[in-house]
């Protein structure tokens, strides 16, 4: 039916998310930006199907993504090809704050940074998601994979707000469910032929802010 059909377009799925970072790394292993932000859009996406509980948390995301879409689409989209060539042109053109926020509160280096270590928590999540079993709980593999991830890096009252948002996710098979991919067997196959390539885009990432020492930016 045609009007089922048009839901099914609003429809979350799982792909979504998976197959642009899979087209994150070049030849020469430069992480795209263009990929990496379409990653990003397909879980705000996934969250706000989640509920308005979880409606503080896509905002940020979304914002963080808007921020670097403009980098994207803007005067200087030549730059912005690769998280390589943005930290190398923003750098060269210090663009980043790099101790305490001044005059570029939005740069690409740090916005990143903040969705970068998101990607760890969403990492661990998923990693656990792969491996657990029908009864485990998805609220406790979220408050575990972001107490060892995210949780570091954000104050109290956030880690509190954060806290209160997991209570309410669904169980493993609901979860699974939203993910719209089909059986569970799948979703996991999915997750598990995913996972090395976020990992890596990870890691590539991770080691040129840790080369260029960028890990606090303010
Ligand atoms: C499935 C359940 C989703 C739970 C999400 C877990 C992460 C909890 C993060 C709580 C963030 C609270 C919002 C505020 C954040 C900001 O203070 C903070 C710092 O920014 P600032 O330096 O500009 O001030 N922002 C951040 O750290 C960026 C947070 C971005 C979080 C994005 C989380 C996306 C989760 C997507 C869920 C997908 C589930 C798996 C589906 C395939």
């Amino acid at each position: 039916m045609a009007g089922s059909e048009a839901s099914d377009d609003q429809k979350f799925s799982l792909s979504e998310v998976l197959d642009p970072f899979k087209l994150c790394l070049s030849e020469n292993k430069e992480v795209y930006l263009e990929h990496y932000v379409a990653g990003w859009r397909g879980l705000v996406k996934f969250l706000n199907s989640l509920g308005s509980v979880f409606g503080f948390i896509s905002k940020d995301a979304a914002n963080k993504v808007h921020i670097l879409v403009n980098y994207l689409n803007g005067e200087n989209a030549s730059q912005y090809v690769t998280v390589q060539s943005m930290v190398k042109y923003e750098l060269e053109n210090e663009l980043v704050d790099l101790t305490k926020r001044g005059s570029h509160p939005e740069s690409g280096c740090r916005t990143l940074l903040r969705l970068h270590r998101a990607l760890r928590w969403l990492e661990l999540f998923l990693e656990r998601l792969r491996t657990g079993s029908e009864d485990s709980k998805t609220s406790a593999m979220c408050a575990e994979s972001y107490n060892e991830s995210l949780a570091q890096h954000h104050p109290w009252v956030v880690r509190k707000a954060a806290g209160m948002a997991f209570c309410v996710l669904p169980g493993r098979p609901a979860f699974l469910e939203v993910m719209n991919v089909g059986p569970p067997e799948q979703v996991v196959a999915m997750l598990g032929e995913a996972l090395p390539l976020i990992s890596e885009v990870y890691q590539i990432t991770e080691d040129l802010y840790a080369q260029r020492n960028l890990l606090d930016l303010p």
